[in-house]
């Protein structure tokens, strides 16, 4: 399999699909209708979450997949695709990028980022692998270990960046993350416009995910009903 990923998202929009369980669109068949608006707009690649979700999608659009799995466990915070056993299941559906937490926080089972990166591109060589990073010593781990994407996906979602949001300060964090990482960088997080989306392209971003300004109408509905009195 060749995986063209990088040359198909260059410059463009990527739009995440995902409704958790508990969300008001948890479904896979309404995921997979997300996808099909998503490739009528002009996206460039889709996001998506679970195996169900991403097989529906993929019956759905021929866009290229970051595929994910959130999983909680008792003995760790990290939910983004966490063990092997759900980086492995993800990329078997084909999808031509896995995206895992990358936040230098202990895995489930003890796990160790590196075994896990090494043991998926013995098995999955086509494979991309994106880093969802919090923070420069991330960043600074994900270099190391040689993923292919960088994504500040988890900036402002872990203790240490509590708070903090990718468009604070003219996108300085995410303009950081470009100067630092090596491989391509995918903003990602609280993108919930079209000027941010232009913003991190013109900051030497590859590729911005916007999700829940998209694909989560309960959060868009908020935005309106909260201006109410
Ligand atoms: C922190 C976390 O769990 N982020 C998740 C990662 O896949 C998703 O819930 C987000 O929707 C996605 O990153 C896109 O971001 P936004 O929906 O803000 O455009």
């Amino acid at each position: 399999m060749q995986n063209n990923f990088l040359e198909q998202t260059k410059k463009k929009l990527i739009i995440s699909c995902q409704a958790l369980p508990g969300e008001p669109l948890h479904s896979s068949f309404i995921m997979s209708r997300m996808a099909r608006a998503a490739t009528m707009a002009g996206a460039a690649g889709l996001r998506a979450n679970s195996v169900v979700d991403i097989q529906a999608i993929q019956d759905e659009t021929a866009l290229p997949i970051i595929g994910i799995a959130k999983v909680d466990y008792d003995d760790s915070e990290v939910f983004i695709t966490p063990t092997i056993k759900e980086m492995r299941a993800v990329a078997s559906t084909g999808c031509q990028v896995v995206a895992c937490d990358v936040t230098g926080r202990p895995r489930p089972h003890h796990e160790e980022l590196a075994d896990i990166v090494e043991q998926m591109r013995a098995e999955f060589p086509d494979t991309l692998l994106m880093a969802d990073t919090d923070r420069l010593e991330s960043v600074e781990i994900a270099n190391q270990l040689g993923f292919d994407m960088i994504g500040t996906t988890m900036h402002g979602y872990t203790p240490a960046t509590e708070g903090l949001n990718v468009a604070d300060n003219d996108f300085e964090y995410s303009k950081e993350v470009v100067d630092l990482a090596k491989a391509p960088v995918i903003a990602e997080g609280k993108i919930d416009s079209p000027a941010k989306l232009k913003r991190c392209l013109e900051l030497g971003c590859h590729a911005v995910v916007v999700g829940g300004a998209i694909t989560r109408p309960l959060q868009i509905a908020r935005t309106f009903v909260d201006v109410l009195d």
